[in-house]
């Protein structure tokens, strides 16, 4: 009898190796969520030995010529996963998937299929032949088994070199998605089934003693599952590792899931120019769907759907509002600027947080808004124009050489600081394979430098003020709650507050691993994808309490509350050189005890000394005489080279720089430019860089 009709459509069907089947049968019992990871591993194989006995299957059926009788259906427990998966991807009879038991040879009360079972289900279609059904009995089923078994290695074997040759290679590093020693690592993993075994894996973590299998530690299972994460989302072992443990196994799970999708586009109206309702009409009207962003936004809009470019509508050239992400919001939020303040936007470019600063404060008082990248200032600087901020001045300086040394004394500073970028993978998945260890060292040593720089270029004494705002679109403990902590233990004089942005987050965690941080650590507040659907933020909020007290070791007072007086202030801004100095590598020089005693008072004079002597500075660290460039000063030309190549910086911090750049993550040059937005607005402040820097005024 020839081949059936089915056979010829379907070509040859499986071996019982294949098909998994196991000539014992299990037990009844429900599977467990270990009997179901071990299923998972067996069906990721399963799929692999299955491409291989497709192709092989294709070969032989040019001749159609099926020598191998179909699989035995011995009676079993049916296995519902496994079907259900097999079933999707197997081009099998729905017979035999019924008839697929589940192969754990394990089992100790497993039963070999009876031979009335085989009998009544009978071993082969009706197209069969039926000679063979007669050959076939309960005694040579296993003769019999072990022959086709034998024959598929072989024929394994064959398709398997030609399999090689073609092998899809996976387009996820270091994949390791099989676990077993039969791995074919090379192949692309079949991504639905490693998602099952994920979800299984974590199901097992969360309720370990009642779930796990009792041969596997948790430590194994943790590392299948950080080996299934990296293969299935793209990330190293090192930053998969880092973000699993700020979670629990199953909100870590969720977490990574929130980084393959994107946040809601959101813009912030410009109230400066408009306001929320008339913006939203004229964007409905242009065929925008959106609605606000949420009970704790007055300015955000959420934008659903969108027939224009939201980036170059008449209202968007016009700088009624700015794409802005939602957790941006909250840093300027906490920071809550007033009404003619005099506020420092650390690194602000391209914009977003200064442009909402200065609508806050309705165009009032003045921002310095510095970023060390120029090209990014300059992106900073189109913004501020479109959004008609009038009271912003643009710099671009390294701020941890800058403030206060040559600007400080504001009333409220914020530092939304350069960091890894882990709370917006979704926007930017390079971060998880581009971060590594040296990253979250380099990281963290530039945002405490910065944070210091922060807290000493605020005037304790301000009236309305005295904040400072740090904040991070990364959510790694070492960039946040380690940051605060490191500048709480540095500046007794500051201390955490309310952010004031309600139950929106979570709080920052006061203990995490074997770490213990300050008890106020609960007032940050954290944002993460999984959790508010925003891009995942840090946010603190420190409130300055007097200057650094004089005397105390390490540039640490050892309480809060000092007197505010000049002399106190000196001697504050004199050990903040030194901590930072000690802390960027940089050699502290005499001249910082002589930076100015009221922060923002810094005169033409004063800064003319500061500058001759750092000129001196500089020209005897590149071995020229100093005595022969005073000469040559009188002449212009020459006068404004040396200028330019003088930084805020140097000039109270001496000129080994080294350390500090090669541990910058931006590598940020030494600038010499203050970008003035705003002639208007400009205070007493701006004659401090009067003399060594070219002020443009826009
Ligand atoms: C997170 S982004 C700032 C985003 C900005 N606040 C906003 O809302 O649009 C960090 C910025 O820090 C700048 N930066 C890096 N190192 C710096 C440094 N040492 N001093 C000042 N700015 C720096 C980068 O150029 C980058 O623009």
């Amino acid at each position: 009898m020839g081949v059936g009709n089915r056979m010829k459509k379907q070509g040859m069907p499986m071996s019982l190796q294949e098909m998994g089947i196991d000539r014992k049968r299990k037990s009844t019992a429900k599977d467990s969520g270990p009997t179901k990871l071990v299923k998972l591993d067996r069906a990721l194989r399963q799929q692999e030995t299955e491409k291989k006995s497709k192709k092989k299957a294709r070969l032989a059926n040019r001749d159609a010529q099926i020598t191998v009788p179909p699989p035995m259906p011995i009676a079993a427990e049916e296995d519902d996963d496994i079907e259900e998966i097999l079933s999707e991807d197997l081009d099998i009879s729905d017979n035999a998937a019924q008839a697929l038991p589940d192969d754990d040879t394990s089992a100790s009360d497993s039963v070999l299929a009876s031979d009335d079972e085989i009998q009544q289900k009978g071993m082969f279609s009706e197209d069969e032949d039926s000679d063979a059904i007669e050959t076939l009995n309960a005694a040579n089923i296993e003769g019999l088994s072990r022959k086709l078994d034998a024959e598929q290695a072989q024929q394994e074997a064959e398709a398997q070199a030609e399999l090689e040759d073609d092998a899809l290679q996976t387009n996820i590093a270091d994949d390791n998605l099989l676990d077993g020693p039969d791995q074919t690592t090379t192949l692309a993993p079949d991504l639905k089934l490693l998602h099952s075994r994920i979800t299984e894996t974590v199901r097992v973590l969360s309720d370990f003693t009642k779930l796990s299998d009792p041969s596997r530690s948790r430590a194994e299972y943790t590392s299948q599952l950080l080996s299934d994460i990296c293969t299935y989302y793209g990330y190293t072992p090192y930053l998969a590792e880092k973000l699993y443990n700020l979670f629990s196994p199953a909100e870590a799970l969720a977490f990574f899931e929130a980084n393959e999708r994107p946040r809601p586009t959101v813009i912030r109206t410009n109230t400066l120019r408009t306001n929320r309702r008339t913006l939203a009409q004229s964007l409905i009207n242009r065929g925008v769907q959106l609605a606000p962003v949420g009970k704790w936004s007055k300015v955000g809009l959420q934008i659903y759907d969108t027939s224009v470019p939201l980036g170059a509508t008449p209202e968007y050239l016009a700088g009624h509002y700015i794409l802005q992400a939602a957790s941006s919001f909250l840093p300027v939020m906490a920071l809550a600027p007033q009404e003619n303040e005099r506020i420092l936007d650390m690194a602000s470019a391209p914009g977003g947080k200064t442009t909402h600063i200065s609508a806050l404060m309705r165009n009032t008082g003045v921002i310095f808004a510095n970023d060390a990248n120029k090209s990014r200032a300059k992106g900073l600087i189109g913004n501020v124009h479109r959004l008609g901020c009038k009271n912003v001045i643009v710099c671009n300086y390294e701020a941890q050489k800058a403030f206060p040394s040559t600007l400080g004394g504001f009333d409220r500073v914020l530092l939304d600081a350069p960091c890894s970028g882990t709370g917006v993978i979704a926007k930017d998945p390079s971060v998880k394979t581009s971060k590594n260890e040296r990253d979250f060292l380099a990281l963290p040593h530039m945002q405490k430098n910065l944070l210091l720089a922060a807290i000493d270029s605020v005037d304790h004494a301000s009236k309305t003020g005295g904040y400072i705002v740090y904040s991070t679109c990364s959510v790694t403990v070492e960039e946040d709650e380690q940051v605060v902590q490191y500048v709480l233990n540095k500046r007794p004089n500051v201390h955490i507050v309310d952010t004031g942005l309600g139950t929106f987050g979570t709080p920052g965690f006061t203990s995490y691993q074997s770490k213990k941080f300050h008890k106020d650590m609960n007032l940050t507040r954290r944002y993460f994808p999984h959790r508010e659907n925003v891009d995942g933020f840090f946010v603190c909020k420190l409130k300055k309490t007097g200057p650094l007290k004089t005397g105390s070791t390490n540039g640490v007072a050892s309480t809060n509350g000092a007197a505010t007086n000049g002399t106190s202030k000196k001697a504050e801004t004199t050990k903040m050189a030194e901590v930072n100095g000690a802390l960027s590598g940089l050699e502290v020089n005499g001249t910082t005890e002589e930076v100015a005693d009221e922060f923002g008072g810094f005169d033409s004079e004063e800064d003319k000394t500061y500058i001759e002597r750092a000129e001196k500075k500089w020209l005897k660290s590149k071995g020229l005489d100093p005595a022969a460039a005073d000469k040559s000063k009188s002449k212009s030309k020459a006068k404004s080279k040396t200028e330019a190549e003088v930084t805020g910086g140097e000039k109270t911090r001496g000129a080994g720089t080294d350390k500090a750049k090669a541990l910058s993550a931006e590598e940020p040059k030494d600038k010499t430019k203050i970008n003035g937005a705003e002639k208007a607005k400009v205070n007493g402040t701006q004659k401090s860089s009067k003399p060594t820097k070219k002020t443009k005024q826009q």
